[in-house]
């Protein structure tokens, strides 16, 4: 069963890009026997991450907890430095935290993946102080495409829908980072036995 809740007016898939429908031969995600129990916290990928680094000063410090099957939970308060206009969230800050919540799925996949796309729903405003409840799913995986959905509700897991993405992430080797990042922060990070160990555990999914 889906632990993405549906809302709106309309059926997703009707109004979604093409590439994000898996084509069909997709096969079901499937949780890796090592991927954290439902319910544990799933930690931060990168300590200086924007959606989820606990050193980042400017970031959202999302904490998603892995969920049953390939699916996460996570809450983020939305703070006045978060404001677009005067009391709201910004819409940026919004697609940050559903991409955040979408990327922490590769816990329990256990592959390396990045957002190649994200298209985002913004279906009612979001007050600053709220606290946005986001679920996110995998649904389906054909070959390095990862294709996944997620929604945020104000106040409660069960609140009015606010937020809902589509999102389809692309499985990448370390060396997309190592290739592409700045070099000092790929050096810190590779002096960083935990931050390596971590990734390269990523990297080979039986
Ligand atoms: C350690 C864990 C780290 C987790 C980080 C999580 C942080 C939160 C998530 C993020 O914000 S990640 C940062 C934002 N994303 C990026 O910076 C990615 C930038 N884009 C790229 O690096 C490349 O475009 C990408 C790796 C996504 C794909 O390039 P590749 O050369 O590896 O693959 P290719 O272009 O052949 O695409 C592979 C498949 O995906 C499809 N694809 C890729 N991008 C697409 C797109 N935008 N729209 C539709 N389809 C897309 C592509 O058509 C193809 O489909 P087929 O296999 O069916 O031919």
């Amino acid at each position: 069963m889906s632990t993405v809740p549906s809302g709106g007016n309309r059926p997703r898939s009707a109004a979604r890009s093409p590439a994000l429908t898996p084509p069909a031969d997709a096969i079901a995600p499937v949780r890796h026997p090592d991927a954290p129990a439902p319910g544990e916290l799933l930690g931060s990928h990168y300590a200086h991450c924007f959606g989820c680094g606990d050193e980042q000063p400017h970031g959202l410090h999302l904490q998603a907890r892995a969920g049953e099957g390939v699916s996460i939970t996570a809450e983020f308060t939305v703070r006045p430095s978060h404001q677009g206009a005067p009391g709201l969230a910004h819409g940026g800050v919004l697609a940050t935290a559903l991409d955040e919540s979408l990327g922490a799925l590769s816990w329990l996949l256990r592959v390396v993946a990045v957002t190649g796309k994200l298209e985002t729903d913004f279906v009612r405003p979001v007050p600053v102080d709220s606290v946005l409840f986001l679920a996110a799913e995998a649904t389906a995986v054909s070959g390095r495409k990862i294709f996944c959905s997620a929604t945020g509700r104000l106040g409660s897991p069960e609140g009015p829908l606010a937020l809902r993405a589509d999102a389809l992430f692309v499985e990448v080797k370390v060396d997309h980072f190592i290739d592409n990042g700045r070099p000092e922060e790929i050096r810190a990070a590779m002096a960083d036995p935990d931050q390596v160990r971590r990734a390269r555990a990523f990297e080979v999914n039986p």
